[in-house]
């Protein structure tokens, strides 16, 4: 769907971005994290084809994004990090008037706008002047410009900024019924707003891409737990000799049971791993009383992450 091949982006001595690479599939719901300056807004802005990569090219559907950019970026919605709202226009009229840009035909305008405001919860505020707003309406607002004529892709750095909890949870959960028919990067400070909504995670650090994987992986840290009875005394030796096990661990032993930590080597898949764990304890003669696999949190490899370029 897009695909983003060598991104450079300098402003003047400043190297924003540097030789970033992926690819975004269809339906796919990608957070794009990193601290502050590491070039997430400036990712957003070349994918969206609001400012020119220095080197590199973003394609949408197999187009160059450069070369085609105003039919392209009628077909997707982008929220930039500074609203373009216009402080003195009416929301209604606002709706309507990036509908006419977007090239959504004359007849199907209203429809569009309604569906917008309703989307966003804004039916009632579609009569105010957006300077009247709060940042969180204001918000709101942009997410429903970006989401007018139901865009494909959409493009949106920090949905979440400005709104209180409340608001929060509910462009969460608009963002996850947007995801059932649109590919959706998001850019964001908020790792649980990641871990709850998206497939994917890129983190970027110092413009570089320091990690693109998926968050189901990323929650898989090749760690099992394991409690059994005590009924076999060299269980410790059946599992250290299974061949996806790199090390076994044993842990503090209650009166009747025996804990295990498993390691698994790198690239073994962990249901494998615990279908066979579990063959093992059976088969050694012990009574397997829990196998769990460990999880990672995104927080955990945030800050691994950023912090091994320190
Ligand atoms: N228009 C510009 N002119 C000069 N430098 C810029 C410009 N836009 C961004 N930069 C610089 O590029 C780098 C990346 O900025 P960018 O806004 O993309 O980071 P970010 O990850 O979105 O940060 P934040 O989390 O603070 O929003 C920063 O060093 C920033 O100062």
């Amino acid at each position: 769907m897009i695909e983003a091949s060598h991104l450079t982006r300098q402003f003047g001595r400043t190297t924003a971005v540097s030789n970033v690479s992926f690819n975004i599939g269809r339906n796919e719901v990608v957070g794009l994290l990193g601290p502050n300056g590491a070039g997430k807004t400036t990712i957003m802005r070349m994918l969206s084809g609001y400012l020119e990569p220095t080197t590199g090219v973003v394609r949408v559907n197999g187009e160059d994004l450069g070369q085609n950019a105003y039919s392209l970026q009628r077909q997707l919605g982008y929220l930039p990090e500074n609203l373009p709202v216009y402080p003195d226009m009416i929301v209604a009229d606002y709706l309507d008037y990036v509908a006419c840009i977007k090239g959504i035909a004359p007849g199907e305008r209203m429809r569009a706008v309604k569906e917008a405001l309703h989307a966003t919860q804004m039916q009632d505020r579609a009569l105010e002047t957006i300077d009247r707003l709060s940042r969180g309406m204001k918000q709101r607002v942009g997410v429903a410009q970006a989401i007018l004529g139901k865009p494909r892709l959409l493009i949106l750095d920090e949905p979440t900024n400005g709104l209180d909890p409340r608001q929060t949870e509910q462009m969460r959960e608009l963002i996850g019924q947007l995801a059932r028919r649109a590919t959706i990067i998001l850019s964001t400070h908020i790792l649980h707003e990641v871990e709850a909504i998206c497939d994917r995670v890129l983190i970027l650090r110092n413009g570089q891409l320091a990690l693109d994987s998926q968050m189901s992986e990323l929650r898989s840290c090749g760690e099992l737990l394991l409690r059994t009875d005590k009924a076999v005394d060299d269980l410790e030796k059946h599992l250290g000799r299974m061949p996806q096990v790199a090390s076994v661990k044993r842990l503090d032993s209650a009166a009747d049971t025996n804990a295990y930590c498993l390691t698994l080597h790198e690239g073994s898949d962990p249901d494998t791993a615990a279908g066979n764990i579990a063959h093992c304890v059976d088969t050694a003669g012990a009574r397997l009383f829990m196998l769990d696999q460990q999880a990672r949190h995104l927080d955990t490899v945030f800050h691994e992450v950023v912090e091994s370029g320190d």
